[in-house]
């Protein structure tokens, strides 16, 4: 049997950080990974972090619930038939509602072949404070992520001060009483947490269907390409001026005096730019509510 780990957590809460963690502890261990990553969005940008001796899916624009529980079991299969690995972990879109996620990996087709260990939700700590400035679907997914995980990461703790932290932890274990919370940075796990799961899931399959929040949310995604190039401070300053519904952006950005598009990742008013030594598209993808109303920064408005 392999195991099958399913991480969750809203937008940039730090997924696919815990995600190539993860593979280098199993790496480490001498355990061969498989990935199914899901974007909500038209760039397959996360999958770069993802070595290219891993067997990984991905499933653009998707959310692993409602684009099609079909294709995943589809790609689980693919993967079981071509590919030699020893632990299968699931990305799933920070738009996802992770029971139903869960629910898209239980097939009979494969039910001998994998043994689900539970869903890991990374929540972003700060975000956990400002929860109540969320839509209220918003808010809602980012607590049933949270009340269904088997396991949880108190992420981003870097963020806040000592009676922060504690205030988040103890308010997330009243939400989840039953997973264990560990404080992280940059989503790193110790793999004996993980492997301590108890596959619980297989015995509570009843539960997974009443779980369903049936709230469908009103995320978009907006993909934005650049034709000039602007000033770091020019950018972040147009950043500044976008609602708090643009919960996500990443992508490409055309810096003046840097020879290739700097990597740009932006999750809850915290910006990140690294050098990037490939010349990428100078693209982004946005992710928030009302997108089409954004005025975009160096583009006439239409
Ligand atoms: N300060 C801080 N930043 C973090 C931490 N973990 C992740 N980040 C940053 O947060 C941003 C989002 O991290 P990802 O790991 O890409 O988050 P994700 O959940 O995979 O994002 P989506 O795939 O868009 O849902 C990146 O800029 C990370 O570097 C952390 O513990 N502290």
């Amino acid at each position: 049997m392999k195991d099958v780990y399913l991480f969750s957590g809203f937008l940039g809460s730090g997924k696919t950080s815990m995600l190539t963690d993860v593979i280098r502890q199993l790496k480490e261990k001498g355990l061969k990974p498989a990935v199914i990553m899901n974007e909500f969005g038209q760039l397959n940008f996360d999958s770069q972090s993802v070595e290219e001796d891993i067997p990984l899916k991905e499933m653009l624009e998707g959310c692993i619930c409602c684009s099609g529980s079909e294709k995943t079991e589809a790609q689980i299969q693919t993967l079981l038939a071509n590919e030699q690995f020893d632990v299968l972990l699931i990305e799933t879109t920070g738009a996802a509602h992770p029971v139903e996620a869960l629910d898209a990996v239980y097939s009979p087709l494969f039910a001998e072949q994998l043994n689900i260990k539970g869903i890991v939700t990374v929540a972003d700590s700060k975000l956990w404070l400002d929860r109540d400035k969320l839509s209220p679907q918003v808010k809602s997914l980012f607590l049933e992520q949270i009340r269904h995980a088997h396991l949880l990461l108190a992420n981003k703790i870097d963020l806040l001060t000592e009676s922060e932290q504690a205030k988040v932890v103890f308010e997330i274990q009243n939400v989840n009483s039953n997973a264990f919370i560990l404080q992280t940075t940059n989503g790193r796990v110790p793999l004996h947490l993980l492997e301590k799961l108890h596959s619980t899931v297989t015995n509570n399959k009843n539960d997974i269907h009443s779980a369903k929040i049936g709230v469908h949310l009103h995320l978009t995604s907006r993909l934005v390409e650049f034709q000039k190039s602007f000033t770091q401070d020019q950018f972040e300053e147009w950043i500044r001026t976008l609602p708090s519904t643009v919960y996500r952006m990443k992508g490409y950005v055309p810096i003046e005096g840097m020879k290739n598009p700097m990597l740009f990742q932006y999750a809850y008013g915290l910006v990140q730019w690294l050098p990037e030594y490939i010349r990428m598209q100078p693209k982004i993808v946005m992710i928030g509510e009302n997108l089409d109303q954004i005025q975009i920064f160096g583009q006439d408005s239409q």
